[in-house]
């Protein structure tokens, strides 16, 4: 059984329709099991994020969609605060490494920057050695007879787009069901690489690489740098 988590930070519950549908999607998929973690406030303390139980959960997932509201053109500042936790010791023992990745967000404004939150993520995702999966819908809501209950209506590649009106609890269901499909396509790829071919992949540390690099540097000494 292929295990992905999602995990999410929503302030008011506008994300949380998205990241519910991510887990629908792919809950929707058999032989992958998906679970939700929210990321909280009360984790953080003095600007760091801790807390290690929600952190080895993820240790023990296949993939690892990451969600979050975006705040003044940016991920929420509480979500960048777990995202900088992974830094030590898992960006240093590339313990993420080959985990398949992918995001969404959700703002009020049409726009509103939020392509800024899914570079954040995805750039975090890659950092970590991570594999980025993206929307693979074509565009809706683009033509003359295009509606805000289409499919990809906001036109995203990167990740999940969600827009929510202010008023309103929730995003559009074109964008639920968006995240929904990318829940799904996230779950099939996942399976497809845990049930492939198995491999070794290679977990250096910083000394480690650094190290090789010394190792290549007197090797190609006086040929090339
Ligand atoms: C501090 C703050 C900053 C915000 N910045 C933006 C923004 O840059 N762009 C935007 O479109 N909406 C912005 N919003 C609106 C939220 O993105 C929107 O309400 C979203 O649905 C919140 O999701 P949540 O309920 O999951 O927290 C902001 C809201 C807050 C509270």
């Amino acid at each position: 059984m292929a295990k992905l988590a999602v995990v999410f930070q929503s302030g008011k519950g506008h994300t949380k329709t998205l990241a519910d549908s991510i887990l629908k999607g792919i809950n929707s998929v058999e032989g992958v099991s998906g679970s939700l973690f929210e990321i909280r406030g009360q984790d953080i303390q003095e600007g760091r994020f801790a807390n290690e139980g929600l952190m080895s959960a993820l240790d023990n997932c296949d993939g690892i969609v990451l969600g979050c509201a975006t705040y003044m053109g940016s991920a929420s500042a509480i979500f960048k605060a777990f995202l900088e936790s992974a830094f030590q010791p898992r960006w240093f023992e590339q313990r993420w490494k080959d985990k398949i990745a992918a995001g969404f967000t959700n703002s009020a404004s049409q726009n509103g920057d939020k392509l800024t939150t899914l570079f954040q993520l995805s750039i975090f995702a890659m950092q970590m050695g991570m594999i980025w999966v993206g929307v693979s819908d074509l565009p809706g809501n683009n033509w003359s007879g295009g509606a805000r209950s289409d499919l990809n209506r906001l036109g995203s590649w990167v990740g999940a787009m969600g827009q929510s009106n202010a008023d309103e609890d929730k995003p559009s269901i074109g964008d639920i069901d968006t995240a929904e499909r990318l829940g799904a396509r996230v779950a099939v790829i996942t399976r497809r690489i845990k049930d492939g071919v198995a491999y070794e992949t290679e977990r250096l540390s910083e000394p480690g690489f650094r190290k090789n690099n010394i190792a290549r540097k007197d090797a190609l000494a006086g040929l090339r740098d």
